[in-house]
């Protein structure tokens, strides 16, 4: 078996995503550690393609891609939102429901508008047969190849129309179980959930699923002290 990846104080860790929301949640989340943050963008990175089936691979794949270019150890995220009602839709191809036809970018409206369109069209209309589960793999990679894996998920149910301006993506369709709110009306911390600098020894804080998966993979890989 390889060597765990070790992050040592003031290492630099590259975010493997070019999606600005993800890297606002994931800087906050390691905001408490001493680690240099580097986003994709901010570093000039390309996008690489995410041709993987699954979840994991497309994780690797960001990750590695981010750690050979850079020399540095990279984190990346790969989620989506997965509905029961829809064999586990669109899962992988979250982000391609949101592309728009002519090819200018994402419309997560149409994306939630599409969700509701095939929820309507298998008959799932009463709240019991809206659930869902936003997923998140994050991969930490080495620039020598190495991969480790952090899952996180989160089960909720998919409320129609969209509620809240928080967030982004897929948030204002999507409240949690045991709460009254969408992520997209939940300011950043609720969102975050109870994850607590200090409780790195504890992986099962956090409320959403990239809180989960960080909280994963900070009792694994980093301390406060
Ligand atoms: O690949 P990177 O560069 O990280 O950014 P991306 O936006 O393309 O990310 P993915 O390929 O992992 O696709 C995930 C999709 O799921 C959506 N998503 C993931 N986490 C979410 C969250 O916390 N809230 C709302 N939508 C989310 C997100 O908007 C994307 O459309
Ligand atoms: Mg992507």
């Amino acid at each position: 078996m390889a060597d765990p990846i070790v992050l040592s104080p003031g290492d630099t860790l590259v975010l493997a995503t070019h999606n600005p929301g993800k890297l606002a949640e994931m800087t906050d989340l390691l905001a408490p550690y001493d680690i240099a943050v580097k986003g994709a963008a901010e570093l000039g990175l390309p996008e690489p393609e995410e041709t993987g089936d699954t979840f994991e691979k497309n994780s690797a794949l960001k990750a590695l891609a981010a750690a050979k270019a850079t020399g540095h150890i990279a984190l990346s995220d790969d989620s989506g939102l997965c509905v029961s009602a829809l064999d586990g839709a669109p899962g992988v191809y979250t982000a391609d429901w949101a592309e728009k036809e002519d090819g200018s970018g994402r419309d997560f409206s149409m994306a939630m508008d599409k969700v509701e369109d095939r929820l309507q069209k298998a008959g799932a209309t009463s709240p019991v047969d809206r659930d869902a589960q936003f997923v998140c793999m994050l991969c930490l990679a080495a620039p020598d190849g190495r991969t480790e894996f952090f899952p996180g998920r989160v089960e909720g149910t998919l409320v129609w129309p969209p509620r809240g301006e928080n967030g982004f993506g897929y948030d204002p369709v999507f409240q949690p179980v045991g709460h009254e709110r969408t992520f997209g009306e939940m300011d950043k911390s609720e969102k975050k959930g109870n994850v607590r600098q200090g409780d790195a020894g504890r992986a099962d804080l956090g409320l959403s699923h990239r809180a989960r998966a960080l909280s994963a993979f900070l009792a694994a890989k980093l301390t406060t002290d």
